[in-house]
């Protein structure tokens, strides 16, 4: 079994992903570190399934939905034509504590510190908090954090930091400030297993159950005043209780948006399941798709 994720080795997907092949995924499971988000999923929406999952973030209590992967993981899950389900869709997910430190070579003076490298996640993390301790560094994005910490490593200027993970600062042999640089505490991101939906996953040890949800995307609302409402109101009539909704634009002109909404399905009973097929069917005949992205159960990492 292959597991690909962001890398280079000491990413804060590297860390959830270790996490998530541990307890979720059939043994033995091959860690394989890729350049780019787009990569990743490729890499697995590319292999036979069953042979391969991808742990990607996708939401960010600071920074909110990474969009990139929702929209590469919507491109994957309506690639057939609907109404049957896409192979591909997300498994589960995993919310895990999140830390970000500034990172450098011993010795290095934080007012001559001019430039700071990371993932941009992470530079919009400690946006703050960053201007507050290094005056003078401009934020420069990068692949990941790892490959932050990797470059900073790779050169002998005192005037460059990163900011990463602890793990990235032993990877890589640096130096790390041990307060922390993120803007909140609690910061938390929710990393999702993606993987052909008919894998049966392992029932976690150590992982704290939180909730169950269905992740879909609603296209086509009618453009006309109450469209949205309407549609909402269907899953209100059914009792459904949405924790997450967010407009994204289609692209191909200002004011056109595709919805996307997070339905909690925790300890529905067949009767909810068959109002959450109706209210797909009704809005069906009012011209909305409902795209499936999945329906996973979400765990917490406690430690
Ligand atoms: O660059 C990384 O370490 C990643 O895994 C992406 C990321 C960055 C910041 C928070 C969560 C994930």
């Amino acid at each position: 079994m292959r597991l690909y994720y962001l890398g280079p080795e000491g990413t804060h997907s590297h860390e959830a992903s270790a996490l998530a092949a541990k307890q979720l995924l059939p043994q033995p499971v091959e860690l394989l570190p890729l350049p780019t988000f787009t990569d990743v999923l490729a890499a697995c929406f590319a292999s036979p399934p069953g042979e391969a999952f991808a742990c990607v973030p996708i939401e960010n209590s600071i920074q909110g939905s990474v969009w990139q992967v929702w929209d590469e993981v919507m491109r994957a899950c309506s690639a057939e034509p609907s109404p049957s389900p896409s192979v591909w869709g997300i498994l589960a997910a995993v919310t895990q504590p999140i830390h970000q430190f500034a990172v450098f070579r011993q010795g290095a003076d934080p007012h001559q510190v001019t430039t700071v490298l990371s993932h941009p996640q992470a530079l919009a993390q400690c946006a703050h908090t960053l201007k507050e301790r290094y005056p003078n560094a401009l934020p420069t994005t990068v692949s990941s954090t790892a490959e932050a910490v990797r470059q900073v490593a790779a050169q002998t200027s005192k005037s460059m930091i990163a900011i990463g993970s602890r793990r990235a600062a032993e990877v890589y042999g640096l130096a790390y400030d041990p307060v922390p640089l993120e803007d909140h505490q609690g910061n938390v991101t929710r990393f999702a297993v993606i993987g052909p939906r008919e894998a049966r996953l392992s029932q976690p040890a150590d992982l704290v159950f939180t909730d169950e949800t269905a992740s879909l995307c609603l296209r086509g609302v009618p453009h006309r005043p109450g469209g949205l409402v309407s549609a909402l109101q269907s899953f209100a009539g059914a009792n459904l209780n949405l924790t997450r909704l967010e407009s994204r634009p289609v692209g191909d002109k200002l004011g056109h948006y595709v919805y996307y909404l997070d339905v909690s399905v925790a300890g529905l009973q067949d009767e909810g399941w068959s109002s959450l097929q109706s209210v797909v069917q009704d809005l069906a005949t009012h011209g909305t798709e409902v795209i499936s992205l999945g329906v996973y159960p979400v765990f917490r990492n406690p430690g």
